[in-house]
């Protein structure tokens, strides 16, 4: 059964009593500017530009051990651009992704027509590919740089039509493209993902697909077909992966998920019979699936960094910013409390 959306709402950071009017104002404002060319046109003048060339985001070292997306004023953009003999009008390409909490409008813009190395140098960053550039910055960041990134991709590949093959146009903020002549207005697609980690009660449930790296397991995931419900995709892929049929479901979050592209991940926590437990895997999905006990889980939870090439084999773990991450911390915090409630 899914929680109540009252429950879902108190796990979110906000504190509606504290900084609502701000809130407010900052989604009110950014509603506005996909709306209104002109006022976006004024906001990307005062707002803030995270530059990416050809997909990856430039990042900066404060210090030998921080990552951060670089954040450039307007003019700041400009000169680069103009140092590197560009006459600036790729400005009127940046999309918008969104509002500091200093109500500053944020844009990104893709540079990749001039020379990689000339805009690193011009603007003390490094452009590193968003699969690596994902896991290196904060927690709090990476979301900027990946819905940054799925909306340059979004416009590079939807430059055309698919009714009437002619050319269409973006708005200012690059929140919907437009067809004037079949008029349909087109907008960003992310592919729901129904993601479940699937629990017996004492052990729970990872698998590996033969394209993870060595000794890597993760919850089981897959897209959800059109028309389904969150629950029918999650008990479809567990049954048609590992043959197993889920009791219940609870729902946990969700996560915006940009690799390989964009997907809306929808994660939950999902209980099977502990009598009805044996797998039958399909090999053509998974390479392995298996339960794994609480301690094993605590002991791969403990692993820092992936194994290198010639380090003995070891089970292993999705990063802290997968959204599976998050699912498998939490079941061992119920699990936890449930042995401290015995
Ligand atoms: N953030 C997280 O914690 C996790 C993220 N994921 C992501 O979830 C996604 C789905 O996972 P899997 O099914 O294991 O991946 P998968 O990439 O192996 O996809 C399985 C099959 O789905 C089909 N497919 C591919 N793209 C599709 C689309 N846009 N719509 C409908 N069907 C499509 C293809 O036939 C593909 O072979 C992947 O992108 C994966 O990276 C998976 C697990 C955890």
């Amino acid at each position: 059964m899914l929680r109540p959306l009252r429950l879902l709402l108190s796990g979110l950071k906000t504190q509606p009593s504290r900084c609502c009017s701000s809130f407010v104002s900052r989604m009110r404002y950014v509603n506005r500017l996909k709306e209104d060319d002109e006022a976006c046109a004024a906001a990307l003048k005062d707002g803030s530009i995270f530059l990416f060339h050809r997909l990856s985001p430039l990042l900066r070292r404060p210090d030998a051990r921080t990552f951060s997306p670089a954040a450039f004023t307007c003019s700041d953009v400009q000169l680069v651009l103009q140092r590197l003999g560009s006459d600036g009008s790729q400005l009127k390409e940046a999309v918008l992704i969104g509002c500091s909490e200093q109500n500053q409008a944020q844009f990104c813009l893709d540079v990749g027509e001039l020379d990689q190395a000339a805009v690193e140098e011009a603007s003390q960053g490094t452009f590193i590919d968003l699969r690596k550039a994902f896991f290196l910055l904060p927690a709090a960041e990476a979301p900027l740089v990946s819905k940054g990134q799925a909306l340059l991709r979004w416009h590079q590949t939807s430059r055309f039509c698919g009714a009437s093959g002619q050319p269409t146009q973006r708005n200012r903020a690059g929140s919907q493209r437009f067809c004037s002549s079949s008029s349909t207005v087109y907008y960003p697609k992310m592919s729901a993902v129904a993601v479940a980690l699937v629990s017996d009660g004492s052990r729970c449930l990872l698998g590996r697909q033969p394209s993870f790296p060595r000794g890597l397991y993760s919850a089981l995931a897959g897209f959800c077909d059109m028309g389904e419900t969150l629950e029918e995709a999650l008990c479809r892929e567990v049954a048609e992966e590992v043959g197993l049929e889920i009791q219940s479901i609870s729902y946990s979050s969700s996560q915006h998920w940009p690799f390989p592209h964009s997907s809306f991940m929808l994660g939950c926590h999902a209980l099977v019979s502990p009598t009805h437990t044996q797998l039958s895997v399909d090999n053509s999905e998974l390479e392995d699936a298996r339960w794994f006990t609480m301690d094993e889980i605590t002991r791969a939870l403990q692993v820092k960094a992936p194994p290198r090439r010639g380090d003995p084999p070891i089970i292993w773990l999705p990063p802290k910013h997968a959204l599976a991450n998050r699912l498998i911390r939490e079941w061992v915090e119920q699990q936890r409390q449930s042995e401290g409630g015995e």
